[in-house]
């Protein structure tokens, strides 16, 4: 079986890629300092516990297992926090990633995945938002991951290290079997928020702005199923180890959801009311994030297969039987 370095595999969207790499005949072999991740989320290959930033590690895991190629989800990835401390983000998202990169070349290794979002597209002047639509990130997080989609694209026109730089939108949902699912602390993410509101582990949820101009006066969100996006992992994969050339995807469904939306589906599925305040807009929020996934279908053959219900419902099911949070 293939080895593939999965950075960050011990978090929300890396647990559930290794659990697709491993069904499709790969052995994630994750790297994760567990800042953010769990030790219980890795379950389908071995854990290496070390930091990006610390080269003298990698270098011994990647002499170690030999992997094929990388996958890269380890980063600092909340927008408010990036406002509060820019620097801490610049070190983890791009010192990090050099130091990561700096190691695969040293090891012979020329493909990477690489976690970019679409937050480095800013205030879009056009929705649904497509590769070609011009990136101005609105805040610290979202630079940090254009300038590593910057460094990938000098390394690929200037050495041949190939590279597939996926913009997630919103991830969301759950391993249906429950076995992983979504466990950030503190949790920032909407979803996740309202059904802790809905389960009475959190007094109420604050829709932050009621004044954008947005069909209910919220921001539009395209959630996506964090199995599809694993999905679009072993496909990049694929794709990269078969000599396919690199390329920026979007990964979103098309389809945008406002958060007032996203807690009237949420209530549904529950079966619960969620009481509900409304605070002021989150600095570095942009108003409407939709993507435009034709690329992605056209290079790897990705669409999205399930839609927010299923999102919703496999979160639930996710957050009401986990017992650890
Ligand atoms: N969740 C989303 O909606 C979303 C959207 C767009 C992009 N992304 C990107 O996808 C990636 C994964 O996001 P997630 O939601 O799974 O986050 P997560 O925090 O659950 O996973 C990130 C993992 O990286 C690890 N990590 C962080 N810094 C590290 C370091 N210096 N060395 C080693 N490991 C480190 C953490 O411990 C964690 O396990 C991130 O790069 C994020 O920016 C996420
Ligand atoms: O308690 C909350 C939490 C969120 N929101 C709103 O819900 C929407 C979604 O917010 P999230 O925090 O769930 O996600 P973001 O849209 O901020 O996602 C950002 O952070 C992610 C990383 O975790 C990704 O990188 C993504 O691309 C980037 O835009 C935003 O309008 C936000 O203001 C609320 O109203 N109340």
């Amino acid at each position: 079986m293939a080895n593939i370095l999965v950075a960050g595999g011990a978090g929300y969207i890396g647990a559930h890629t290794c659990l697709d790499l491993f069904t499709k005949g790969f052995t994630p072999i994750v790297y994760d300092n567990l800042s953010n991740g769990h030790a219980e989320f890795v379950k389908w290959g071995p854990l290496e516990i070390g930091d990006i930033r610390d080269r003298g590690k990698l270098d011994d895991v990647l002499r170690k297992h030999k992997p094929l190629a990388i996958v890269h989800f380890a980063a600092a990835i909340e927008v408010g926090q990036s406002v509060l401390d820019p620097g801490s983000y610049y070190e983890n998202n791009v010192v990090g990633t050099i130091t990561l990169l700096r190691a695969a070349q040293a090891a012979g290794i020329d493909k990477i995945v690489f976690s970019s979002t679409c937050a480095t597209y800013g205030i879009p002047s056009s929705i649904p938002i497509n590769e070609a639509h011009p990136q101005a990130p609105i805040n610290p997080y979202g630079r940090s991951k254009l300038i590593v989609e910057q460094i990938l694209k000098d390394l690929d026109l200037y050495q041949g290290f190939r590279s597939l730089i996926l913009r997630y939108f919103n991830a969301a949902g759950a391993d249906p079997e429950g076995r992983i699912g979504e466990w950030h602390s503190p949790e920032t993410h909407a979803l996740p928020i309202a059904i802790e509101t809905a389960l009475g582990r959190r007094p109420h949820f604050e829709i932050l702005g009621t004044d954008y101009e947005t069909r209910d006066g919220s921001c539009v969100r395209d959630f996506v199923h964090v199995l599809d996006l694993a999905d679009a992992h072993v496909r990049a994969i694929e794709h990269l180890l078969n000599n396919g050339t690199s390329h920026a995807l979007n990964l979103g469904t098309g389809h945008g959801t406002t958060v007032k939306e996203l807690l009237e589906t949420v209530q549904h599925i529950a079966g619960k009311s969620i009481s509900v305040k409304y605070g002021p807009r989150r600095e570095g929020d942009s108003p409407i994030l939709v993507a435009d996934n034709a690329l992605a279908k056209q290079t790897i053959g990705w669409s999205p297969r399930h839609d927010l219900r299923s999102i919703v419902s496999t979160a639930w099911n996710w957050h009401s039987n986990c017992l650890t949070i």
